[in-house]
């Protein structure tokens, strides 16, 4: 099959200052992408190159077969068939939900327009406003208009630029989950710029991972978790600490929280080891691994505690605990790595 849309070696630049540099990846029909990094890395301008608001210095961007922007050439946004959701949700303010929703239908006979308004107010759930006007509406609500409005002509990509930043953390998550929901009702494939990893992990069939202007990973979610391929990827995802590793033997390495054995041998040839080691991956109790480190600070979350430690050299780690692990500030705990990832730097 082949892919809806291509990205093949993409430089973007402004001026002479390189944004994003060798970024290729491909997105089948009906995938859902995320495009998760740091501030200023480059989301924002890799969805404006594939709108066709941002020229590309060097590579390719193709959809549906066609290729639509090159150095050499570019076509204009309106006619790519991709639809845009922004940030602030940008909705006309003097017209109804549903007059804001036919906006892009006006090709369309009337009956026929009408029926897909109706479609789309039932798939997200806005039936019952279709007479409002935006002020009248939560901000989710708003922002499940747009996606409306974007989805109307039935484009053949979405484009949505941090769609949920301006909604708190729990409504968040679940409109992540039912923008999801939606676009897999209509079949639309999309791509999905956060900083959010957990919205990214919860919409996205395939996360990017980018830093540095470069696309570190492109993967699903999951794989992209338990397999980062390098440091910086892994600080992306999750939260965690990166400790310096020395191999023993093929499969035990040492690290300043203690020994780890690796289910798999490693071969290096004298380069350095970097074990990165996930909050919720270090447990408590006597072990012959385990090193002794003092509890710091201790802040109860509700389903867990985030315990700052002192480790043996004196580095301070953080360690997620459930609820059957009870320590007071002062006290000597035995801890040790669960899962570790390791990288050869
Ligand atoms: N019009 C512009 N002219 C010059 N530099 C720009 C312009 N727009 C963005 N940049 C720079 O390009 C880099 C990438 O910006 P971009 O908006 O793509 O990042 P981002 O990952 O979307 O960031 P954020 O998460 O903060 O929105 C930043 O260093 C930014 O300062």
């Amino acid at each position: 099959m082949q892919p809806l849309l291509t990205v093949t070696d993409l430089e973007c630049r402004y001026g002479n200052k390189v944004i994003l540099e060798s970024v290729s990846f491909a997105l089948n029909e009906g995938e859902i992408a995320c495009l998760l990094g740091p501030s200023g890395c480059g989301k924002t301008t890799l969805l404006h190159a594939i709108a066709g608001f941002q020229p590309v210095y060097r590579g390719k961007i193709s959809l549906a077969g066609n290729t639509i922007s090159t150095p050499a050439a570019i076509t204009p946004p309106e006619q790519r068939r991709i639809g845009v959701v922004f940030q602030d949700y940008a909705l006309f303010p003097h017209l109804t939900l549903e007059q804001n929703i036919a906006f892009g239908l006006k090709s369309l006979a009337r009956a026929e327009r009408e029926s897909r308004v109706r479609e789309l107010l039932q798939l997200v759930r806005l039936e019952n406003f279709a007479r409002q006007y935006p002020h009248q509406l939560s901000g989710g609500q708003q922002q499940r208009v747009a996606l409306a409005r974007a989805l109307a002509p039935r484009p053949r990509l979405l484009l949505m630029d941090e769609p949920f930043s301006n909604l708190d953390t729990e409504l968040r998550r679940s409109l992540a989950s039912e923008v999801r929901h939606i676009l897999r009702e209509e079949g639309t494939a999309a791509v999905i710029v956060t900083h959010d990893r957990s919205e990214a992990f919860v919409a996205g069939d395939k996360l990017g991972v980018l830093s540095g202007g470069l696309l570190q990973q492109w993967d699903a979610p999951e794989n992209i978790y338990r397999q980062p391929n390098n440091a910086a990827v892994a600080r992306i995802v999750g939260d965690g600490a990166l400790l310096e590793g020395k191999l023993l033997q093929p499969n035990l390495i040492e690290t300043a929280l203690g020994k780890v054995h690796l289910p798999t041998a490693i071969e290096t040839s004298g380069q350095k080891l970097e074990v990165f080691v996930r909050s919720e991956d270090i447990v408590p109790g006597e072990h012959s691994e385990a090193v002794t480190a003092q509890v710091i600070a201790r802040d109860f979350l509700g389903s867990n505690t985030l315990y700052k430690f002192r480790l043996p050299d004196g580095r301070v780690i953080e360690a997620a605990l459930g609820a059957e692990y009870q320590f007071l500030p002062g006290s000597e705990v035995p801890l040790r790595i669960a899962a570790p990832v390791v990288f050869t730097v």
